[in-house]
C-alpha cells in the first residue's frame, strides 16, 4: 500500500495497457489498512463506496474504491486524482474531509467523513419533491448541514474575480450553466447549478423538462416554472438560471449580488446556522 500521488507514476506507465476487467472485487477482502469493510453505500461513475470502521478508534468513515483497471482512461483517473488532491487542501466544516488515500495493487483507496444520512439526491429519489420550507434550509445550508463532496469535476479558483480559461467546461449535464466553448467563465456557473437544484428538490425534475422557446430564432429559452412555485422562489431560480452570466443573481456585477440577500432567504439566520454547523 503505497501513497495515491504515486498513482500518477503508475499512471502515466500504464495508461496505454490499460484494459477494462474487474478482479479481485474489495468487498472479497474485508480489511483494508486499518479498515474494516461493513456494507456497501453505493456506486459511482467509477468506484464503490464502503462504511468501514478503523480498527483502533472505531470511528466510522466511508471508503470509495477505485479498481484500477476500471479507470479505464486518463480522464477518469485524473478525476480522481483531482478529487483526492481537492480535498487534501479543503479544510472547511461544509466540505467533506478526507481522512487517508492510500493504494495497492488492484485499487485505489480515498476515505472520508461518513455522511449518515446518504447523498441528496438519493432523498430526493425517494421523496419525489420537498416543501418550500424544507428546500429554503437545504439552499441555505448547501454549504452547512449538507456537506459538499465529489470534488472530481472541480476546478480551483483563487479568488471571485478569476477566471477558468481551460477550453474544457467540466459538469453533470442538467446541472451545468450554459457555457459559450472556448470563453473564460467563473464561479457563477455555480450559482446556475444552485438554481437547477433549487428547481428540482421543489419539482421532482430539472428545469431542461421545463424549458419554452422564447425566441426560435436565436434559439432562446425560458424556464417555465408549474404555477404551484411560490412567486419569491420562481424570481430566484429565474435569476440563478440567467443564461448571460453577467445578468445572473450571485454574479459580483449584478445589483443583488449577494444570493443570501435574496427575499427567498429573508428569514435565514446564517450566521447562527454557521456557528450551529461548526460546534
Ligand atoms: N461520504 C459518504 N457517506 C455516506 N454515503 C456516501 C458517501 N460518499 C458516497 N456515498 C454513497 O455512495 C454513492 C456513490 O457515491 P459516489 O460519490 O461514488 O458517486 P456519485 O456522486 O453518486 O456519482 P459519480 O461517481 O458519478 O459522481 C452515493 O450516491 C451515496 O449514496
Amino acid at each position: 500500500v503505497s501513497c495515491l500521488h504515486d498513482y500518477e507514476h503508475w499512471l502515466r506507465m500504464h495508461s496505454c495497457k490499460m484494459r477494462e476487467q474487474f478482479s479481485n472485487p474489495p468487498s472479497r477482502n474485508p480489511n483494508i489498512l486499518g479498515y474494516r469493510l461493513e456494507k456497501l453505500l453505493g456506486r459511482g461513475s467509477f468506484g464503490v463506496v464502503f462504511l468501514a470502521v478503523a480498527r483502533e478508534t472505531k470511528e466510522s468513515y466511508a471508503i470509495k474504491v477505485f479498481n484500477k483497471h476500471r479507470v479505464h482512461n486518463a480522464c477518469s483517473a485524473y478525476s480522481i486524482i483531482r478529487e483526492r488532491n481537492m480535498l487534501a487542501v479543503l479544510h472547511h466544516p461544509f466540505i467533506i474531509r478526507l481522512v487517508d488515500s492510500f493504494q495497492c495493487s488492484q485499487n485505489l483507496y480515498v476515505v472520508t467523513d461518513f455522511m449518515e444520512c446518504g447523498c441528496l439526491h438519493d432523498h430526493l429519489r425517494l421523496k419525489k419533491t420537498f416543501r418550500y420550507e424544507e428546500v429554503k434550509f437545504m439552499a441555505a445550508m448547501l454549504n452547512g448541514w449538507l456537506k459538499i463532496s465529489d470534488m472530481g469535476i472541480s476546478y480551483a479558483l483563487q479568488d471571485a474575480s478569476c477566471f477558468i480559461t481551460d477550453p474544457k467546461a467540466v459538469g453533470t449535464i442538467g446541472y451545468i450553466a450554459p457555457i459559450i466553448m472556448r470563453k473564460p467563465y467563473n464561479f457563477a456557473v455555480d450559482w446556475y447549478s444552485l438554481g437547477v437544484i433549487i428547481f428540482e428538490l421543489l419539482v421532482g425534475i430539472g428545469p431542461e423538462c421545463y424549458r419554452r422557446e422564447r425566441c426560435p430564432e436565436a434559439k432562446q429559452f425560458e424556464v417555465v416554472f408549474p404555477p404551484e412555485i411560490n412567486a419569491v422562489c420562481v424570481d430566484l431560480v429565474r435569476r440563478l438560471l440567467m443564461r448571460n452570466p453577467s445578468f445572473r443573481l450571485g454574479n459580483l456585477r449584478t445589483k443583488v449580488h449577494e444570493v443570501r440577500h435574496h427575499p427567498f432567504f429573508r428569514d435565514v439566520d446564517f450566521i447562527g446556522l454557521l456557528n450551529r454547523t461548526v460546534q
